[in-house]
Protein backbone atom coordinates (compact mmCIF):
# COMPACT_ATOMS: atom_id res chain seq x y z
CA UNK A 1 0.00 0.00 0.00
CA UNK A 2 3.01 2.59 0.95
CA UNK A 3 4.53 2.02 -2.83
CA UNK A 4 1.47 2.54 -4.07
CA UNK A 5 0.69 5.58 -2.42
CA UNK A 6 3.84 6.70 -3.20
CA UNK A 7 3.98 6.15 -7.16
CA UNK A 8 0.72 8.37 -6.90
CA UNK A 9 2.52 11.33 -4.84
CA UNK A 10 5.26 11.31 -7.11
CA UNK A 11 2.98 11.81 -9.72
CA UNK A 12 1.32 14.86 -7.50
CA UNK A 13 -1.77 13.17 -5.91
CA UNK A 14 -3.12 14.94 -3.09
CA UNK A 15 -5.86 15.16 -0.90
CA UNK A 16 -7.44 17.78 -3.04
CA UNK A 17 -7.57 14.80 -5.30
CA UNK A 18 -8.54 12.09 -2.92
CA UNK A 19 -11.22 14.09 -1.14
CA UNK A 20 -13.36 13.94 -4.40
CA UNK A 21 -13.73 10.54 -4.34
CA UNK A 22 -17.12 8.81 -3.85
CA UNK A 23 -16.95 5.47 -1.04
CA UNK A 24 -17.37 3.72 -4.41
CA UNK A 25 -15.13 5.23 -6.93
CA UNK A 26 -12.29 4.20 -4.26
CA UNK A 27 -12.77 0.72 -4.35
CA UNK A 28 -13.85 0.40 -8.07
CA UNK A 29 -11.07 3.29 -9.67
CA UNK A 30 -7.94 4.14 -10.24
CA UNK A 31 -6.26 7.72 -10.55
CA UNK A 32 -4.54 8.61 -13.65
CA UNK A 33 -2.58 11.67 -14.68
CA UNK A 34 -2.40 13.18 -18.01
CA UNK A 35 0.89 12.96 -19.12
CA UNK A 36 0.28 14.46 -22.84
CA UNK A 37 -2.75 15.31 -25.13
CA UNK A 38 -2.44 14.33 -28.98
CA UNK A 39 -5.17 14.59 -32.04
CA UNK A 40 -7.51 11.91 -30.35
CA UNK A 41 -5.79 10.17 -27.80
CA UNK A 42 -3.96 10.84 -24.53
CA UNK A 43 -1.47 8.93 -22.36
CA UNK A 44 -1.90 8.51 -18.88
CA UNK A 45 0.03 7.38 -15.91
CA UNK A 46 -0.58 6.13 -12.41
CA UNK A 47 -0.01 3.43 -10.25
CA UNK A 48 1.34 0.31 -12.70
CA UNK A 49 -0.64 1.97 -16.04
CA UNK A 50 1.07 3.77 -18.45
CA UNK A 51 -0.94 3.61 -21.74
CA UNK A 52 -2.27 5.46 -24.63
CA UNK A 53 -5.76 5.92 -24.80
CA UNK A 54 -9.00 7.96 -26.42
CA UNK A 55 -9.16 11.24 -25.57
CA UNK A 56 -12.97 10.77 -24.90
CA UNK A 57 -14.80 11.36 -21.75
CA UNK A 58 -17.70 9.77 -21.14
CA UNK A 59 -20.29 12.67 -20.33
CA UNK A 60 -17.62 15.62 -21.74
CA UNK A 61 -19.61 18.10 -23.35
CA UNK A 62 -18.26 21.43 -23.69
CA UNK A 63 -14.34 22.20 -24.66
CA UNK A 64 -13.67 22.40 -20.77
CA UNK A 65 -14.65 19.08 -20.29
CA UNK A 66 -11.60 17.62 -22.59
CA UNK A 67 -8.92 16.38 -21.01
CA UNK A 68 -5.72 18.71 -20.65
CA UNK A 69 -1.89 17.65 -20.02
CA UNK A 70 -1.86 17.64 -16.09
CA UNK A 71 -5.28 16.58 -15.59
CA UNK A 72 -6.28 13.60 -13.52
CA UNK A 73 -8.87 11.08 -14.70
CA UNK A 74 -10.44 8.15 -12.63
CA UNK A 75 -10.47 4.70 -14.83
CA UNK A 76 -12.26 2.05 -14.13
CA UNK A 77 -9.87 -0.24 -11.98
CA UNK A 78 -10.30 -4.02 -14.22
CA UNK A 79 -11.33 -2.44 -18.18
CA UNK A 80 -9.43 0.97 -17.77
CA UNK A 81 -12.64 2.60 -18.91
CA UNK A 82 -11.87 6.06 -18.76
CA UNK A 83 -14.97 7.18 -15.63
CA UNK A 84 -14.34 10.71 -15.30
CA UNK A 85 -11.70 14.17 -14.86
CA UNK A 86 -11.39 15.17 -11.34
CA UNK A 87 -12.04 18.55 -10.79
CA UNK A 88 -8.98 20.74 -11.59
CA UNK A 89 -6.85 22.84 -8.98
CA UNK A 90 -5.99 25.01 -11.82
CA UNK A 91 -7.04 25.15 -15.41
CA UNK A 92 -4.70 26.98 -18.20
CA UNK A 93 -7.12 27.81 -21.43
CA UNK A 94 -6.47 29.78 -24.36
CA UNK A 95 -8.74 31.19 -27.64
CA UNK A 96 -7.45 28.39 -30.42
CA UNK A 97 -5.90 30.39 -33.42
CA UNK A 98 -8.04 30.22 -36.45
CA UNK A 99 -11.17 31.81 -38.25
CA UNK A 100 -13.83 30.21 -35.93
CA UNK A 101 -11.98 30.68 -32.17
CA UNK A 102 -12.50 28.34 -30.27
CA UNK A 103 -11.41 27.60 -25.98
CA UNK A 104 -8.89 24.93 -25.81
CA UNK A 105 -7.64 23.78 -22.26
CA UNK A 106 -3.90 23.57 -22.51
CA UNK A 107 -2.73 22.35 -18.95
CA UNK A 108 -4.27 21.92 -15.56
CA UNK A 109 -2.93 21.22 -12.24
CA UNK A 110 0.30 23.38 -12.20
CA UNK A 111 1.40 24.64 -8.57
CA UNK A 112 3.84 26.94 -9.29
CA UNK A 113 3.59 29.32 -12.40
CA UNK A 114 7.65 30.48 -13.16
CA UNK A 115 6.87 34.45 -14.66
CA UNK A 116 10.25 34.49 -16.52
CA UNK A 117 12.30 38.24 -17.30
CA UNK A 118 15.98 38.55 -18.20
CA UNK A 119 18.08 41.44 -16.53
CA UNK A 120 18.73 43.62 -19.14
CA UNK A 121 17.28 45.80 -21.45
CA UNK A 122 14.72 43.42 -22.36
CA UNK A 123 12.99 43.72 -18.70
CA UNK A 124 9.76 45.34 -18.68
CA UNK A 125 7.51 45.55 -15.46
CA UNK A 126 4.57 46.29 -17.28
CA UNK A 127 4.57 42.98 -18.83
CA UNK A 128 5.73 40.92 -16.06
CA UNK A 129 2.73 42.50 -14.09
CA UNK A 130 0.10 41.26 -17.23
CA UNK A 131 1.81 37.68 -16.50
CA UNK A 132 1.43 38.32 -13.03
CA UNK A 133 -2.49 38.99 -13.34
CA UNK A 134 -2.48 35.97 -15.85
CA UNK A 135 -1.54 34.06 -13.01
CA UNK A 136 -3.45 35.20 -10.56
CA UNK A 137 -6.74 35.25 -12.89
CA UNK A 138 -6.00 31.08 -12.66
CA UNK A 139 -5.54 30.95 -9.54
CA UNK A 140 -1.95 29.50 -9.86
CA UNK A 141 1.33 30.87 -7.82
CA UNK A 142 3.43 32.65 -9.55
CA UNK A 143 7.35 33.07 -8.29
CA UNK A 144 8.80 35.61 -10.48
CA UNK A 145 12.40 34.58 -11.91
CA UNK A 146 15.08 36.93 -13.04
CA UNK A 147 17.55 35.08 -15.36
CA UNK A 148 21.07 36.91 -16.80
CA UNK A 149 22.34 38.13 -13.30
CA UNK A 150 26.06 37.55 -14.80
CA UNK A 151 25.45 40.02 -17.62
CA UNK A 152 24.87 42.72 -15.30
CA UNK A 153 26.78 44.77 -13.21
CA UNK A 154 23.75 44.67 -10.62
CA UNK A 155 20.72 42.84 -10.84
CA UNK A 156 18.95 44.11 -7.47
CA UNK A 157 17.46 46.94 -9.22
CA UNK A 158 15.66 44.46 -11.11
CA UNK A 159 14.44 42.47 -8.49
CA UNK A 160 12.97 45.58 -6.20
CA UNK A 161 11.48 46.83 -9.24
CA UNK A 162 9.74 42.81 -9.78
CA UNK A 163 9.19 42.56 -5.49
CA UNK A 164 7.40 46.42 -5.44
CA UNK A 165 4.59 44.82 -8.15
CA UNK A 166 2.72 43.04 -5.23
CA UNK A 167 3.41 42.33 -1.53
CA UNK A 168 4.48 39.13 -0.82
CA UNK A 169 5.44 38.20 -4.20
CA UNK A 170 8.50 35.61 -4.64
CA UNK A 171 11.82 37.11 -7.02
CA UNK A 172 14.51 34.49 -7.25
CA UNK A 173 17.40 36.17 -9.60
CA UNK A 174 19.90 33.30 -11.31
CA UNK A 175 21.79 32.90 -14.11
CA UNK A 176 19.94 30.13 -15.89
CA UNK A 177 23.09 28.59 -17.40
CA UNK A 178 24.33 27.69 -13.79
CA UNK A 179 22.93 25.11 -11.98
CA UNK A 180 24.12 25.88 -8.41
CA UNK A 181 22.59 29.34 -9.02
CA UNK A 182 19.17 27.64 -10.44
CA UNK A 183 19.21 25.33 -7.14
CA UNK A 184 17.51 28.31 -6.04
CA UNK A 185 14.52 26.99 -7.51
CA UNK A 186 14.68 23.35 -6.50
CA UNK A 187 11.98 24.03 -3.72
CA UNK A 188 9.31 24.29 -6.08
CA UNK A 189 10.76 21.49 -8.39
CA UNK A 190 10.66 18.49 -5.73
CA UNK A 191 8.92 14.74 -5.84
CA UNK A 192 5.31 15.31 -6.92
CA UNK A 193 5.25 19.67 -7.43
CA UNK A 194 4.51 20.57 -10.91
CA UNK A 195 5.80 24.04 -12.58
CA UNK A 196 4.79 25.59 -15.60
CA UNK A 197 6.89 28.56 -17.09
CA UNK A 198 5.69 31.93 -18.92
CA UNK A 199 7.67 34.52 -20.48
CA UNK A 200 8.65 36.24 -23.63
CA UNK A 201 11.04 34.84 -26.26
CA UNK A 202 14.68 34.98 -25.44
CA UNK A 203 14.55 35.42 -21.64
CA UNK A 204 15.97 32.31 -21.33
CA UNK A 205 13.02 29.77 -20.63
CA UNK A 206 14.72 26.82 -22.66
CA UNK A 207 18.03 27.10 -20.91
CA UNK A 208 16.41 27.31 -17.19
CA UNK A 209 14.13 24.25 -17.82
CA UNK A 210 17.48 23.13 -19.42
CA UNK A 211 19.34 23.57 -16.30
CA UNK A 212 16.57 21.79 -14.02
CA UNK A 213 16.24 18.78 -15.82
CA UNK A 214 19.99 18.30 -15.86
CA UNK A 215 21.23 15.33 -18.51
CA UNK A 216 17.84 14.85 -19.90
CA UNK A 217 17.21 17.82 -22.08
CA UNK A 218 14.39 19.05 -24.01
CA UNK A 219 13.46 18.66 -27.92
CA UNK A 220 14.39 15.00 -27.84
CA UNK A 221 10.91 14.07 -27.65
CA UNK A 222 9.61 15.48 -31.01
CA UNK A 223 7.57 12.96 -32.99
CA UNK A 224 5.83 14.10 -36.23
CA UNK A 225 2.25 13.68 -36.47
CA UNK A 226 0.18 13.70 -39.52
CA UNK A 227 -2.95 15.55 -38.73
CA UNK A 228 -4.28 15.57 -42.54
CA UNK A 229 -3.35 18.96 -43.42
CA UNK A 230 0.21 18.84 -43.69
CA UNK A 231 2.70 17.77 -41.12
CA UNK A 232 3.52 19.08 -37.86
CA UNK A 233 5.96 18.55 -35.23
CA UNK A 234 4.36 17.71 -31.43
CA UNK A 235 6.30 17.04 -28.55
CA UNK A 236 6.09 13.83 -27.74
CA UNK A 237 5.51 14.25 -23.79
CA UNK A 238 4.27 17.51 -22.38
CA UNK A 239 5.12 16.31 -18.78
CA UNK A 240 8.63 16.41 -17.92
CA UNK A 241 10.80 15.07 -15.59
CA UNK A 242 12.52 17.30 -13.39
CA UNK A 243 16.27 16.32 -12.03
CA UNK A 244 14.56 17.59 -8.18
CA UNK A 245 11.40 14.72 -8.73
CA UNK A 246 9.03 17.37 -9.96
CA UNK A 247 7.15 17.66 -13.15
CA UNK A 248 7.59 20.48 -16.40
CA UNK A 249 4.42 21.13 -17.35
CA UNK A 250 5.46 22.12 -21.11
CA UNK A 251 2.49 22.21 -23.70
CA UNK A 252 2.90 23.87 -26.83
CA UNK A 253 0.40 26.06 -26.02
CA UNK A 254 1.69 27.09 -22.95
CA UNK A 255 4.34 29.73 -24.06
CA UNK A 256 2.22 31.63 -26.65
CA UNK A 257 -0.32 32.02 -23.33
CA UNK A 258 -1.84 35.67 -24.09
CA UNK A 259 -4.19 37.30 -21.56
CA UNK A 260 -7.66 37.18 -22.59
CA UNK A 261 -10.70 37.07 -20.02
CA UNK A 262 -8.63 37.81 -16.85
CA UNK A 263 -11.22 40.57 -15.55
CA UNK A 264 -11.12 39.00 -11.65
CA UNK A 265 -7.34 38.84 -12.07
CA UNK A 266 -7.50 42.51 -12.89
CA UNK A 267 -9.10 43.46 -10.38
CA UNK A 268 -7.12 41.47 -7.59
CA UNK A 269 -3.69 42.90 -8.90
CA UNK A 270 -5.27 45.97 -9.14
CA UNK A 271 -7.32 46.01 -6.08
CA UNK A 272 -6.04 49.24 -4.78
CA UNK A 273 -6.97 51.62 -8.29
CA UNK A 274 -10.26 49.32 -8.42
CA UNK A 275 -11.11 50.34 -4.62
CA UNK A 276 -10.67 53.58 -4.75
CA UNK A 277 -12.45 54.04 -8.14
CA UNK A 278 -15.70 52.32 -6.14
CA UNK A 279 -15.56 55.64 -4.14
CA UNK A 280 -15.35 58.21 -6.90
CA UNK A 281 -18.86 60.56 -6.48
CA UNK A 282 -20.18 59.22 -10.23
CA UNK A 283 -20.27 55.62 -10.90
CA UNK A 284 -19.08 56.18 -14.73
CA UNK A 285 -16.23 58.17 -13.39
CA UNK A 286 -13.40 58.12 -16.37
CA UNK A 287 -10.81 59.12 -13.35
CA UNK A 288 -9.27 62.08 -15.64
CA UNK A 289 -10.84 65.71 -14.67
CA UNK A 290 -14.60 64.78 -12.77
CA UNK A 291 -14.76 66.13 -9.88
CA UNK A 292 -15.06 64.13 -6.46
CA UNK A 293 -12.60 61.37 -8.35
CA UNK A 294 -10.72 59.69 -5.93
CA UNK A 295 -8.20 57.88 -8.16
CA UNK A 296 -7.08 62.03 -9.26
CA UNK A 297 -7.29 62.87 -5.75
CA UNK A 298 -4.61 59.62 -5.01
CA UNK A 299 -2.41 61.17 -7.88
CA UNK A 300 -1.87 64.37 -6.77
CA UNK A 301 -1.57 63.14 -3.00
CA UNK A 302 1.42 61.19 -4.58
CA UNK A 303 -0.16 57.60 -3.15
CA UNK A 304 -1.14 56.13 -5.99
CA UNK A 305 1.37 56.54 -9.32
CA UNK A 306 0.68 57.58 -12.63
CA UNK A 307 2.30 55.48 -14.52
CA UNK A 308 0.54 52.09 -12.75
CA UNK A 309 -2.72 54.06 -13.06
CA UNK A 310 -1.94 53.77 -16.95
CA UNK A 311 -0.96 49.93 -17.04
CA UNK A 312 -4.41 49.23 -15.30
CA UNK A 313 -6.30 51.51 -17.89
CA UNK A 314 -4.49 49.73 -20.31
CA UNK A 315 -4.61 46.01 -19.30
CA UNK A 316 -8.75 47.10 -18.70
CA UNK A 317 -9.27 48.96 -22.32
CA UNK A 318 -7.83 45.53 -23.45
CA UNK A 319 -9.52 43.33 -21.53
CA UNK A 320 -12.95 45.17 -22.32
CA UNK A 321 -12.56 44.81 -25.59
CA UNK A 322 -11.78 41.46 -25.05
CA UNK A 323 -14.98 40.02 -23.08
CA UNK A 324 -16.75 42.39 -25.98
CA UNK A 325 -15.55 40.23 -28.64
CA UNK A 326 -16.02 36.90 -26.59
CA UNK A 327 -19.77 38.33 -26.21
CA UNK A 328 -20.11 38.71 -30.05
CA UNK A 329 -18.70 35.33 -30.78
CA UNK A 330 -20.33 33.59 -28.31
CA UNK A 331 -23.92 35.04 -29.60
CA UNK A 332 -22.62 34.53 -33.40
CA UNK A 333 -22.46 31.21 -32.50
CA UNK A 334 -25.52 30.39 -30.58
CA UNK A 335 -26.85 32.23 -34.37
CA UNK A 336 -28.21 35.51 -33.06
CA UNK A 337 -27.09 38.43 -34.76
CA UNK A 338 -25.26 40.97 -32.38
CA UNK A 339 -24.29 44.74 -33.90
CA UNK A 340 -25.79 46.61 -31.12
CA UNK A 341 -23.06 49.20 -29.78
CA UNK A 342 -22.11 49.10 -26.30
CA UNK A 343 -23.19 52.00 -24.63
CA UNK A 344 -20.50 54.95 -24.08
CA UNK A 345 -19.17 55.76 -20.76
CA UNK A 346 -18.86 59.28 -21.77
CA UNK A 347 -22.43 60.10 -22.23
CA UNK A 348 -23.06 61.54 -19.17
CA UNK A 349 -22.24 61.21 -15.74
CA UNK A 350 -24.23 58.82 -13.26
CA UNK A 351 -24.24 59.97 -9.76
CA UNK A 352 -23.64 57.21 -7.44
CA UNK A 353 -27.48 58.18 -5.52
N1 LIG B 1 24.74 34.52 -19.65
C1 LIG B 1 23.50 34.07 -19.59
N2 LIG B 1 22.84 33.74 -20.72
C2 LIG B 1 21.57 33.30 -20.63
C3 LIG B 1 20.92 33.18 -19.39
N3 LIG B 1 19.66 32.73 -19.62
C4 LIG B 1 19.56 32.56 -20.96
N4 LIG B 1 20.71 32.90 -21.57
C5 LIG B 1 20.98 32.91 -23.02
O1 LIG B 1 19.96 33.68 -23.65
C6 LIG B 1 19.60 33.12 -24.92
C7 LIG B 1 18.10 32.86 -24.97
O2 LIG B 1 17.77 31.88 -24.00
P1 LIG B 1 16.59 30.81 -24.21
O3 LIG B 1 16.67 29.88 -23.07
O4 LIG B 1 16.65 30.25 -25.57
O5 LIG B 1 15.33 31.75 -24.09
P2 LIG B 1 13.78 31.31 -24.18
O6 LIG B 1 13.06 32.11 -23.15
O7 LIG B 1 13.64 29.85 -24.10
O8 LIG B 1 13.40 31.83 -25.60
P3 LIG B 1 12.23 31.27 -26.59
O9 LIG B 1 12.59 29.85 -26.90
O10 LIG B 1 12.33 32.18 -27.79
O11 LIG B 1 10.93 31.42 -25.87
C8 LIG B 1 20.44 31.86 -25.06
O12 LIG B 1 21.57 32.18 -25.84
C9 LIG B 1 20.84 31.54 -23.64
O13 LIG B 1 22.06 30.84 -23.58
C10 LIG B 1 21.62 33.55 -18.21
O14 LIG B 1 21.11 33.51 -17.07
N5 LIG B 1 22.91 33.98 -18.37
ZN1 LIG C 1 -12.58 58.64 -10.72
Amino acid sequence: MTSHASRLDELGWRSFFSAQLSDAEVAQCVPVRVMAVHRGFIAVAGDGVETLMPSQIPGADGEEDRPAAGDWLLLARESHEPVRLLRRANLFKRLAAGVRQRLQVIAANVDTLFVVASCNDDFNIARLERYLVLARDVDVTPVVVLTKTDLVDAWEPFAEAARALQPDLIVQAVNARDPQSVAALAKWCGPGQTVAFLGSSGVGKSTLINTLRGSDTLATGAIREDDGKGRHTTTAREMHRLEGGGWLLDTPGMRELQLSEVASGIAEVFDDIVSLAQECRFSNCTHEAEPGCRIVEAIDGGSLDPARLARWRKLATEEAANSASNTTRKARIAGRVSAAPQPSNRNGRRPRR
